[in-house]
């Protein structure tokens, strides 16, 4: 154990006697959270009672929304990695498209993957009542460029203590938002956004330009404006700049560990929690 930990679990073991009723780490974290969420000044570090109160173990759900191509895999990607202490599922809704059929992909040019009924919303429904339940999940593999599921193969996704669930789309369907305990909103500039799609699509996705920029105008603008667009009013966090603002992810990083340490039935103590705001690494019981 290094010095600072063992430090810290010296200090907190002397607190722990007649004084120690006073630091109930709970309660603190459940008042400092209320407070917080009901001042606006402070909406960007709140979270979202709208999902049903955590039970003991439960997952904590994170939704992640926000335009194609503005950032929300890399959001996700960086918040995952800053919670490398805990268990942590992600689930990306386009792993739900449909896939199409002969008569669609003979006409593909006319598909529009960015209206809501281009995903399985029921699957993806099934898929995080299943892992909010502690089991196991095969999510389907989605393939850009032949615009099919991978008949034969699934990713195997386990319990965990963080599920976050990133798509376009994810606050589009009520039964699906209500699952979350916080929703995060990636707002990029809409100029930046094609940019990055056009090199995505070219280079990654092996698309013609002509393709990118006719699908850009004909469905991906509109159905931003009509879907996505508007379902920006249910995030409890919205980051500007997505990736490049490390401020906002250090805070959204912060309030969900708060959570899981101060969970009904945690495995994790009092003490892990103070180790962790002191900047040492917990180790799961
Ligand atoms: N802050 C950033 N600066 C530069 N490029 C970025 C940044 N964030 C994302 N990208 C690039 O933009 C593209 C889309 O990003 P991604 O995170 O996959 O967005 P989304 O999941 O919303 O489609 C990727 O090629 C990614 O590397
Ligand atoms: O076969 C497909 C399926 C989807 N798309 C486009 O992908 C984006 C959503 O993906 P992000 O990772 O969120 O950017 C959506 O705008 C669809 O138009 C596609 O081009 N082909």
């Amino acid at each position: 154990m290094s010095e600072q930990a063992s430090s810290i679990d010296y200090i907190m073991e002397k607190a722990s006697g007649p004084h120690f009723s006073g630091l109930r780490l709970n309660g603190l974290l459940s008042s400092l959270s209320s407070s917080s969420s009901t001042s606006p000044t402070h909406r960007t570090c709140s979270v979202s009672a709208s999902a049903s109160p955590l039970t003991p173990k439960q997952p904590f759900v994170i939704g992640v929304s926000g335009g194609a191509a503005s950032g929300k895999t890399t959001v996700c990607d960086m918040i995952i990695q800053q919670l490398h202490d805990h268990r942590v599922v992600l689930v990306n809704q386009d792993s739900f498209y449909r896939g199409l059929t002969t008569a669609e992909l003979e006409r593909v040019h006319e598909y529009n993957f960015d209206h809501p009924d281009a995903f399985d919303t029921e699957q993806l429904l099934d898929c995080i009542q299943k892992l909010r339940s502690g089991q196991p999940y095969q999510i389907p593999i989605y393939d850009f460029k032949t615009h099919l599921r991978c008949s034969d193969s699934f990713r195997q996704v386990n319990a965990s203590d963080v599920i976050i669930l990133e798509g376009i789309l994810v606050f589009h369907d009520p039964s699906v938002r209500n699952l979350m305990n916080m929703k995060i909103f990636v707002d990029t500039d809409v100029d930046v956004r094609l940019a990055r799609r056009i090199r995505r699509d070219t280079v990654e996705r092996g698309r013609d330009i002509n393709f990118v920029l006719e699908q850009y105008a004909k469905f991906v603008k509109p159905a931003f404006d009509d879907f996505v667009l508007p379902s920006k009013k249910y995030a409890d966090v919205i980051i500007p700049r997505g990736g490049e603002n490390h401020v906002a992810i250090d805070l959204i990083v912060h309030n969900i560990e708060s959570f899981i340490y101060s969970a009904p039935g945690s495995v994790y103590t009092g003490v892990d929690f103070c180790k962790k705001l002191c900047g040492v690494s917990v180790v799961r019981r």
